[in-house]
């Protein structure tokens, strides 16, 4: 018996179908944020990052143009397994011919080349506005803005992405989630913390006013508890955020770098699951606070996918990755970040839900920890092999990588 062959012989036991857990995560789709290609520099204002985010490390051989970040998702894609999506955000306008049209004047035809990207690889997109790194953020103020001609710029830009969003829909033949993500906020106390949610909030209806298939265009929002240079005060916070939603029938989305270090994602799944049709995440590690660390196999990764797996609701969340390192080979971190993802995908999948539910509810926690315990000692890495085998993908990915980083990134 080969190694795969015992593993599934171990899980039978525990009435898990190993290859059946495999059959199913091939067909789970992980959305891939290109902004891990570039440190979030995008091709537009080429301005330094803002909004509160911020990338560390300056590891040579970033992408500068159309032509290397696409060459850099190719090489990232070709060693990452599964079904995948490509996530855009706005500042990756491509502009040819001396064209420019900044971000309230963007149209669909300045993501052609992002569509035929995508429809030649077989991959959806999903798209984001972008909300930052550009000269009409004033004060660290967006949608929010007191100024209406700042707030009225970014409100067109919302509007523009919602009918880029349906271009990318109908183009790629797969819904297109546009997810929305506002940096607004202030360093020190606030007098007023009302006006600028009330003018979010209007922002956000002028946006939703742009007609739109619903069955096409996802469109999501995310809320975050604070940005570096706005620690006291963001208007788009998590009540703010969960209240908007549910009230405008759109769909949730949450990161799990965006809330206060003790609470986690995995415990709001749930809830957020019995009160949404659907839910978005943004996977990324926070460490200590919104550090957008490469996503490992940790516990809350695989606690998040455990959720999903146990309230059977693969088909309920849309999974995306969000993390910008620039301190190692930035193929590198896509590779580990989005094979971790499936990795806490899978484990969940080989976890005896049922049995572990029944001891939970018969009252037998003394069972439910013993057991708990005992999964993380079986082989779960000969089970992962397997899934790599059928995909066509190495386990080594490093080789690979440092091979086109000596061809390819060292050049740069
Ligand atoms: C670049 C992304 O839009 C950004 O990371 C956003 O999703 C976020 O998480 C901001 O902290
Ligand atoms: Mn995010």
């Amino acid at each position: 018996m080969n190694r795969f062959d015992t593993a599934a012989e171990i899980y039978k036991n525990y009435g898990i179908d190993a290859q059946k857990a495999i059959d199913t995560l091939k067909n789970v789709t992980v959305s891939m944020h290109c902004w891990q290609g570039d440190d979030v520099v995008g091709f537009d204002t080429k301005e330094s990052l803002s909004g509160g985010i911020q990338t560390t490390g300056n590891y040579p051989g970033k992408a500068r143009t159309f032509d290397e970040l696409t060459a850099d998702i190719d090489k990232a894609m070709s060693l990452i397994p599964g079904k995948k999506k490509l996530n855009l955000h706005a500042c990756y306008a491509v502009f040819e011919d001396g064209e420019f049209a900044d971000r309230n004047e963007l149209k669909p035809k300045h993501f052609e080349k992002w569509v035929k990207f995508a429809k030649e690889r077989n991959m959806g997109i999903d798209f984001n506005p972008t909300f930052f790194s550009h000269a009409m953020v004033k004060d660290n103020l967006t949608l929010s803005s007191p100024d209406e001609n700042v707030r009225k710029f970014w409100v067109e830009h919302g509007k523009r992405c919602v009918e880029i969003s349906q271009y990318f829909a109908e183009e790629t033949g797969v819904p297109c989630v546009m997810n929305i993500w506002i940096p607004d906020g202030y360093k020190d106390i606030p007098a007023d913390r009302f006006s600028p949610r009330a003018r979010f909030k209007a922002s956000l209806d002028e946006i939703l006013s742009v007609p739109y298939d619903k069955t096409k265009v996802y469109i999501t929002l995310e809320s975050k508890v604070f940005g570096i240079g706005m620690e006291s005060y963001t208007v788009g916070s998590a009540e703010f955020c969960l209240n908007y939603v549910n009230k405008n029938g759109i769909t949730p989305l949450m990161d799990n770098g965006h809330y206060h270090p003790t609470e986690v994602v995995s415990d709001k799944i749930s809830a957020m699951l019995l009160f949404n049709e659907k839910i978005a995440l943004h996977i990324t590690r926070g460490v200590r606070w919104d550090s957008d660390h490469v996503v490992l196999f940790d516990d809350e990764t695989k606690e998040i996918a455990k959720e999903i797996v146990a309230a059977d609701a693969l088909d309920k969340v849309f999974i995306a990755t969000d993390y910008f390192d620039a301190s190692i080979n930035r193929i590198s971190a896509w590779v580990t970040g989005m094979r971790n993802v499936q990795k806490a995908l899978l484990y969940a999948l080989l976890t005896p839900h049922k049995m572990l539910k029944e001891l939970q509810d018969s009252g037998d926690l003394t069972a439910l920890m013993v057991k708990n315990e005992e999964l993380k000692t079986l082989p779960f890495g000969d089970v992962w092999e397997k899934y790599l085998a059928d995909e066509n993908v190495n386990s080594d990915y490093l080789s690979e990588i440092k091979k086109y980083e000596k061809d390819v990134l060292s050049k740069r």
